[in-house]
């Protein structure tokens, strides 16, 4: 079986006035990998980040999904091409259900729109059906089934990062982007969101991750690439990351 490329990315350049924030950053990652983007801060993961879901301009670059170039002139345009991402900071409807959050989600995905199901037309009162049972079997595959009409301010922290990757998978993404999605967690809810990125990859997904835990990137992702003064300086399989001695210098000079 030969592989598939799902995200290609080449010569990345970034300025953000007198600041060089990307230098020829590039990317491939493979489906059905988990890949992590690691470095020191302020090395430029999360401009990247937002240069490959259209929230920045890039300066240069080319960008290809499933061997289908895409704009990443905004983010509507980029989650159309097939990218779902979420946010270092939640961004979730608190007022609405966990339920409603997703089928938000699935809305977007769906040919009619929010707007056409909003119609009370059969067509669309049959959508509405589906694209609720198909929520809540995110909901459930996330592991927060049980809490489906909780107003979703009111969930704990873990299952609102939870909710968030169902509502991200809810656009049958070809890639999830996930930034920080172990950001203020605790141990336990660590370990969850690892097995929840394990299964989401056991379905085929493709991931790509920022995280600050570097051990918890090590024991997870397929490959990761590492960033500094926002250029790559290493990109490998874990044990290649881990013994590559300008990574080492990179996480033990403590200048960033
Ligand atoms: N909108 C912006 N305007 C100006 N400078 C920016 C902007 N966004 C990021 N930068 C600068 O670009 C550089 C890279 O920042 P970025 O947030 O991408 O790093 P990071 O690796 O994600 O860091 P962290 O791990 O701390 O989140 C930093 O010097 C930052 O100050």
């Amino acid at each position: 079986m030969t592989e598939q490329v799902i995200l290609h990315i080449d010569g990345v350049n970034k300025r953000f006035g007198g600041l060089q924030a990307l230098t020829e950053v590039g990317i491939k990652i493979m489906k059905g990998q988990i890949y992590g983007l690691i470095g020191p801060n302020g090395a430029g993961k999360t401009t990247f980040f937002n240069v490959i879901t259209g929230l920045y301009q890039p300066d240069t670059g080319t960008f290809e999904l499933a061997g289908k170039p895409y704009s990443p002139s905004a983010p509507h345009e980029v989650a159309k091409a097939g990218i779902a991402r979420t946010f270092q900071n939640i961004r979730l409807f608190g007022e609405m259900t966990a339920l409603e959050n997703v089928m938000v989600g699935r809305h977007v995905r769906s040919k009619q729109g929010v707007f056409g199901a909003i119609f009370r037309h059969k067509a669309a009162r049959e959508e509405e059906a589906s694209i609720r049972k198909r929520a809540q079997e995110l909901l459930d595959f996330v592991g927060i089934g049980q809490f489906a009409n909780r107003t979703s301010k009111f969930l704990s922290y873990g299952d609102q990062r939870r909710l968030e990757i169902a509502r991200a998978l809810a656009t049958d993404p070809q890639l999830l982007a996930l930034d920080e999605p172990a950001a203020g967690m605790n141990a336990t809810e660590k370990l969850a969101l690892r097995e929840l990125l394990i299964k989401i990859k056991e379905q085929g997904k493709t991931v790509l991750l920022i995280e600050h835990d570097v051990k918890m990137m090590m024991g997870l992702c397929d490959r990761l690439m590492v960033l500094e003064y926002g250029k790559p300086i290493a990109e490998g399989l874990p044990a290649e990351i881990q013994s590559n001695q300008a990574v080492i210098d990179a996480y033990l000079g403590g200048s960033h």
